[in-house]
């Protein structure tokens, strides 16, 4: 059984909250591009890819009920102009508001009103597919690639934050080589670290494995090291908000240390992330923008609050993780690059073996 965080029929958006998983389950309806707007900076619905198809799709709703009249490339091009504001570290969202404005204008030259929308609906309407396919890629390559090192034996695979069905259109990234391993039979067990402060590990990532059957155990983000050290994991594979051209990648905060961690265990790490998700323009990882939260995510759980009243808060949603660090690779729905080989595998002038 696979969770379904996005119900879109034509005309018609839903998503999984995951602000109340995983006591309860309930779909909310999005309406209109501002109804994902608020949902994706809430965090009802999050991880980088699903950001960009719940705010593509909350367009293609509205366009189907005529929205833009007479100029939708006006609409369109406002609207994913707000989207691309509500989180900005995931790069998802900005490229496919790019891609997206790149069609609509062009359609725009021989299309009137009406098949200008059809076509960028159509083209909405594809994103939730080719994610799904390119997520089951990235889980074949990584497989491969972990079960290369250890040809005969089961494996243990440290991950962090959610990166799986809740947080792309289905199968997931980081989560989705894990879903493979398991599917091969090979998958000896997951450690997924609580991911503080929002615990996606612990809400998300732990209810899709025990919804899964997938063998799963769930610590706090400051056992990892010893978790590296005492439970023989055979690799580290998260996922990714954006990936640079160097390879330096930004993704859920706590990402940085276990990379360090891995490092000196000798353990490979891993990024497991779409190319919609690298971003080619920004040389390093210093140019991106990290986005800081409310200082509520730290001081309070469900409302209830858990820290000293008056003590000030620093809270960045994700860091980066330099290149160096990445030894495993980059798995890609192209294959598995060394952070090295990133751009040219993305430009077509490298493929995988
Ligand atoms: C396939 S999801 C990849 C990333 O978006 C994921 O690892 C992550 O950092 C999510 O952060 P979140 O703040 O929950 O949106």
């Amino acid at each position: 059984m696979t969770l379904e965080a996005i119900r879109y029929r034509t005309g018609s958006l839903q998503i999984l909250n995951q602000l109340l998983l995983p006591h309860q389950t309930v779909y909310d309806d999005i309406r209109s591009v501002q109804d994902a707007y608020e949902a994706i900076k809430s965090m009802k619905v999050r991880g980088a890819p699903a950001i960009a198809i719940v705010g593509c799709l909350s367009l293609a709703v509205e366009l189907r009920a005529g929205a833009g009249g007479d100029d939708p490339v006006t609409f369109i091009r406002e609207s994913l102009c707000h989207l691309t504001s509500a989180r900005p570290t995931a790069v998802n969202m900005g490229r496919a508001a790019r891609e997206l404005m790149e069609f609509a204008e062009n359609e725009s030259m021989e299309k009137n009103s009406e098949q200008l929308r059809e076509s960028v609906i159509a083209w909405i309407e594809d994103m939730l597919e080719r994610d799904v396919n390119d997520n089951r890629k990235i889980g074949n390559y990584g497989a491969q690639h972990i079960l290369s090192g250890v040809p005969r034996d089961s494996v243990t695979i440290l991950t962090h934050c959610n990166t799986g069905s809740l947080a792309t259109a289905g199968y997931g990234t980081a989560l989705g080589v894990v879903r493979s391993l398991h599917t091969l039979g090979r998958l000896k067990r997951v450690y997924c670290t609580e991911t503080r402060p929002y615990n996606q590990g612990s809400r998300l990532t732990a209810y899709e494995a025990v919804a899964e059957g997938i063998p799963a155990t769930l610590i706090t983000d400051s056992m990892a090291a010893l978790t590296m050290r005492e439970m023989h994991i055979t690799a580290v594979v998260v996922g990714a908000d954006r990936v640079v051209a160097n390879g330096d990648t930004a993704n859920k905060v706590g990402t940085y240390q276990l990379a360090i961690a891995a490092k000196h265990h000798g353990i490979p790490f891993y990024v497991a992330a779409p190319s919609t998700s690298c971003d080619l323009s920004l040389e390093s990882g210093r140019d991106i923008i990290i986005e800081v939260r409310p200082p509520e995510e730290l001081t309070s759980i469900n409302g209830v609050p858990i820290a000293a009243p008056g003590i000030e808060v620093w809270n960045p949603a994700f860091d980066v993780t330099p290149h160096q660090l990445i030894t495993g690779g980059i798995i890609t729905e192209l294959g598995v690059f060394l952070p090295s080989e990133l751009q040219a595998a993305l430009t077509g002038r490298l493929t995988a073996l």
